[in-house]
């Protein structure tokens, strides 16, 4: 065997020996590198900010002088992104190198932070935490980035209250095609403004975000509550999602066609009676979702504080439940106790790291997305996912969509409740083929349902368009100039262009 092949055939057939004894310190030592980084070199200020800004304007007048006809995007690598399939268009289409990872300002009065967008949730939540804030709609996983947010989607546990993470942010900042800086808000270039959200970078480039800030209480105050039949568990979470003065989150586990437990919970600062706090994000606590499914064998009600910060990232350390496929003996105690504390896994070095083969057995043999369907339809969905994919658990995540005229917005004239379905693991049907994907998506077209942008689209241009209403982003892109500039979303979220 040479020597490459037998290297291939390690990483695949003993892929957690490599993640374990090489993948995970590399991670610890990213950590410890990065906060020295930051103490050292990061003290952000407002000036270098407008340095930044001067930076990008110069590589984008140099693109439109040497490269006019070569549409653009950022240069941030694919293995970087929170998205499994490379983007391949990074390869032919001009780089511009738009990365800014500070905090700019925190203002109390306005009750606003304003960051640059290459800033990740992991970095920002415990800043703002320390200082008394927290966002509304804060994200479970570290590494996903406030530009990725915003020109993707984000949502969370708490988006029945709040709406996509976009709708939490007041005021955008924009480098155009032609170099130029905008300033957008509800007030001002209000069309620019809604038309950002789900654009992915093909109106400009991002180089600021304010989010709103709320403050920030010590915990959640979490009631699982195990739930029998898909009947109850729809009619259920329509109550709980509507009950806004008791919940802050909500959020529901499906474990198989029948059971789930639905979770809800309230941001306290508790009271002196509290006799236990469960720090879930410590390394040696169990998976989140093996926690959740324990209250299935108890079939009981429960209730617990969980400090906030452990609370928002609960999902991290098993990257929902796919790090069981990578480290299948990750939540046993023995490995918990002698190595948990080197988790979680680094995305961007898990897929920086993958083979070929991995990468095709998990096209193949793997399906990760989701689905945002109108919060009635929990049933019918459910059914077709299992008859389909039969894959659990299911993470049901509900989300408000407001009316509007961005390119994702609720189809009425109201606040319509949604929900997230996200199906990821190993389909266990017996001809499972992976194009089934354009079928799921024709199903949720039919429901007036949308889809989460990151894992991509078999959807041809016309349905994409049906999908998503393309009549303001058309116009923007129109008056910004950007038809030979940038490409057009679904150019950057079909298949073909990601691989
Ligand atoms: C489809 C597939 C996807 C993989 N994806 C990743 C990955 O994303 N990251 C990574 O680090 N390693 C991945 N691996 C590698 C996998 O984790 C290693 O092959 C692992 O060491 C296999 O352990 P095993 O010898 O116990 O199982 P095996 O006996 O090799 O596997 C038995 C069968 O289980 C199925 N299977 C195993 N792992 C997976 C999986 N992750 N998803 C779906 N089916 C699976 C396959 O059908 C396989 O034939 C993947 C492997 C497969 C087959
Ligand atoms: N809970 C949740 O809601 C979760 C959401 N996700 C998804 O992950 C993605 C975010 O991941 P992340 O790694 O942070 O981002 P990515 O690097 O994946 O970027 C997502 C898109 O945003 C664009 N973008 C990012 N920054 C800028 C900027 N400054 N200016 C212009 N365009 C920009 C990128 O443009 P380009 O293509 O030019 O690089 C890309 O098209 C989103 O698509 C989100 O939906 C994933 C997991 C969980
Ligand atoms: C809307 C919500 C909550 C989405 C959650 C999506 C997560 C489950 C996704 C985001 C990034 C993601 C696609 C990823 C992977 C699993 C599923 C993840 C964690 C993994 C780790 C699976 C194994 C792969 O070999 C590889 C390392 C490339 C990817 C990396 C990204």
């Amino acid at each position: 065997m040479r020597s490459e092949s037998l290297l291939e055939y390690l990483l695949v057939n003993y892929r957690w020996m490599f993640v374990v004894f090489f993948l995970l310190p590399c991670t610890v030592l990213g950590k410890i590198w990065s906060v020295f980084e930051k103490s050292l070199w990061s003290r952000h200020t407002g000036l270098e900010h407008e340095k930044n800004l001067s930076r990008i304007q110069r590589q984008i007048r140099h693109r439109n002088e040497q490269a006019p006809d070569q549409v653009m995007c950022t240069a941030r690598p694919s293995w970087r992104s929170m998205t499994i399939a490379d983007m391949a268009y990074k390869k032919y289409m001009y780089n511009i190198d738009v990365h800014l990872d500070g905090i700019v300002s925190i203002n109390a009065k306005t009750q606003t932070v304003r960051v640059e967008p290459g800033i990740t949730m992991g970095r920002l939540i415990p800043i703002l935490i320390e200082s008394g804030w927290t966002v509304p709609v804060a994200l479970d996983m570290e590494d996903l980035t406030i530009g990725g947010l915003v020109m993707g989607i984000g949502l969370e546990s708490s988006s029945h209250k709040f709406g996509l993470f976009h709708e939490t942010c007041t005021r955008y900042e924009l480098i155009t095609a032609n170099g130029d800086l905008i300033i957008c808000s509800k007030s001002v270039n209000a069309d620019i403004f809604e038309s950002i959200p789900y654009s992915y970078g093909t109106l400009g480039f991002l180089t600021a975000v304010d989010i709103q800030i709320i403050p920030a209480k010590k915990y959640v105050k979490l009631k699982y509550r195990p739930i029998r039949t898909l009947e109850k568990m729809e009619s259920r979470l329509i109550v709980e999602t509507s009950d806004l003065e008791h919940n802050d989150f909500v959020e529901l586990l499906i474990y198989n066609k029948e059971e789930g437990v639905l979770m809800t919970g309230k941001m306290t600062d508790g009271n002196k009676d509290i006799k236990y706090v469960n720090r879930i994000g410590r390394f040696y606590k169990p998976w989140f979702f093996k926690h959740v499914e324990s209250f299935l064998l108890t079939w009981k009600i429960g209730e617990e504080y969980i400090p906030l910060k452990d609370y928002y990232f609960r999902h991290n350390k098993s990257l929902f439940w796919e790090i069981q496929d990578i480290i299948p003996f990750g939540n046993h105690p023995v490995f918990r106790y002698l190595l948990g504390w080197l988790m979680p896994a680094k995305v961007a070095l898990l897929k920086l790291t993958q083979t070929d083969t991995i990468k095709q057995l998990y096209a193949k043999h793997h399906f990760i997305d989701d689905f945002i369907l109108p919060i009635s339809s929990l049933k019918k969905s459910v059914q077709q996912f299992h008859t389909i994919l039969n894959i659990y658990p299911i993470w049901v995540c509900p989300t408000i969509l407001r009316p509007g005229k961005g390119l994702m917005h609720s189809p009425a004239t109201v606040n319509n409740m949604y929900i997230d379905i996200g199906l990821y693991g190993e389909p266990k049907v017996s001809k499972y083929n992976p194009t089934i994907l354009r079928d799921l998506e024709i199903f949720v077209l039919k429901l007036k349902g949308f889809k989460m942008m990151y894992a991509g689209t078999y959807l041809n241009i016309d349905e994409f368009k049906t999908m998503f209403d393309h009549r303001l982003y058309d116009r923007i892109r129109q008056n910004l100039r950007c038809k030979s500039n940038f490409p057009e979303v679904y150019d950057k979220v079909n298949r073909k262009a990601r691989i």
